[in-house]
């Protein structure tokens, strides 16, 4: 049967960032096909009917996701509807590995370590899904904003969510919710507001945060013991060549994600390669220096590599004016976002009640 190849729907990057020399912008987003492709397939005139009914099921779900993301991307409310759900997402999430570590599947720790690891890029992730409007990363930094009250709310006793306890605290008191998982959720609304997709360094931040972090603890508490850091017994060479591995390979990911869906110029792959590994192995020092009592985890080492990579992975002047300018306009209809995060944030206090 023959392919429609014509017609396809081509998303446009949001932001307009200009092409300078030596870089290359990727202003080819992914190319969808157009649902008009999906009608026209007699499936009774195939030889194969299993065949025919397997490629109409699979045209009908590609048709409805296609309908679904441009109905989303048409919508006056998309950026309520993602935050929504990445709100309603997040508490599941974190209710299913309090689910996998209560019933024996996972270990605590290392659900707990699992939800550090995997929420951080999960919520970066739908950061694509927003609009290109000025005021959508204020709307998307209302997630982690809403899990901070969560957070504050329980870790001080204002709400009881045993739940929430056991999936992010070490011990199951309460006020560790206080400390790590707090500064977390801070890192992640700094990351939205200040770098948002615009430039990789929130990225870079957030992948050495849990894709660096998270590994080092989970590979370290299995494979670290024997070989301790000369200058850190609590800390091993393990543990940091995980960092190091999943730092680096959560940031080239992500990077590589949103320079292809064209929200910021790709980096010539030798740069890249050899920048993220410097700012890698930055992180990966600064975590393994015995200053956690003056300086939590989840706040040293996005910060340095923050920094890092807004000085060795900078963007063209053109798009980080346009990155200043959106932010500037997105502080106009700040009051607007407040009425969201209320509601949404009535809306969750509802859930949490509810799991009582
Ligand atoms: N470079 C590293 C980092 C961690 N670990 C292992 O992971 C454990 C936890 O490390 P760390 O993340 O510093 O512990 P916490 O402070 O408990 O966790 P968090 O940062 O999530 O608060 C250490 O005891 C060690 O066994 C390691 O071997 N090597
Ligand atoms: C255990 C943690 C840190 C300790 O170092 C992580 C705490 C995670 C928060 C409780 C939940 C954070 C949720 C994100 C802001 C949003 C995720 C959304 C996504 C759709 C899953």
């Amino acid at each position: 049967m023959a392919r429609c190849a014509a017609a396809p729907l081509v998303v446009t990057p949001p932001n307009g960032a200009a092409t300078a020399a030596g870089w290359r912008l990727a202003r080819r987003g992914p190319v969808l096909p157009a649902p008009a492709c999906v009608t026209a397939r007699p499936a009774a005139a195939s030889p194969v009917p299993h065949a025919a009914s397997t490629a109409l099921v699979h045209d009908v779900v590609k048709a409805v996701g296609v309908e679904f993301v441009g109905a989303l991307a048409a919508s006056p409310y998309r950026d309520y509807y993602v935050l929504a759900g990445a709100a309603v997402g997040a508490v599941v999430w974190v209710k299913l590995f309090d689910y996998l570590a209560a019933n024996g599947t996972l270990e605590q720790k290392l659900s707990r370590k699992l939800v550090h690891t995997t929420t951080g890029p999960i919520f970066v992730v739908t950061w694509a899904l927003f609009s290109a409007n000025p005021t959508a990363r204020l709307l998307a930094a209302v997630v982690p904003m809403l899990n901070f009250m969560r957070l504050f709310a329980v870790g001080t006793g204002l709400l009881s969510d045993p739940g929430l306890v056991n999936s992010v605290s070490r011990s199951g008191d309460r006020t560790e919710l206080l400390k790590g998982p707090l500064f977390y959720v801070v890192t992640l609304v700094a990351a939205t507001v200040l770098c948002w997709r615009d430039n990789p360094a929130g990225l870079i931040a957030v992948s050495m945060m849990c894709g660096g972090d998270g590994l080092a603890d989970i590979v370290g508490r299995r494979l670290g013991r024997g070989n301790p850091l000369p200058y850190n017994s609590a800390k091993s060479v393990a543990g940091s060549v995980a960092m190091l591995v999943g730092g680096y390979g959560m940031s080239y990911g992500l990077i590589s994600l949103f320079c292809s869906l064209g929200f910021f110029a790709c980096y010539p792959p030798a740069a890249l390669y050899g920048c993220l590994g410097a700012i890698a192995l930055a992180a990966t020092v600064v975590e393994s220096l015995p200053i956690n009592k003056w300086v939590d985890d989840n706040v040293s080492v996005p910060g340095v590599a923050a920094a890092l990579s807004l000085v060795l992975l900078p963007q063209p002047a053109e798009a980080a004016a346009a990155a200043v300018a959106s932010a500037a306009a997105a502080v106009v209809p700040v009051a607007a976002a407040g009425v969201a995060a209320t509601a949404v944030a009535a809306a969750a206090a509802g859930s949490v009640s509810l799991s009582l």
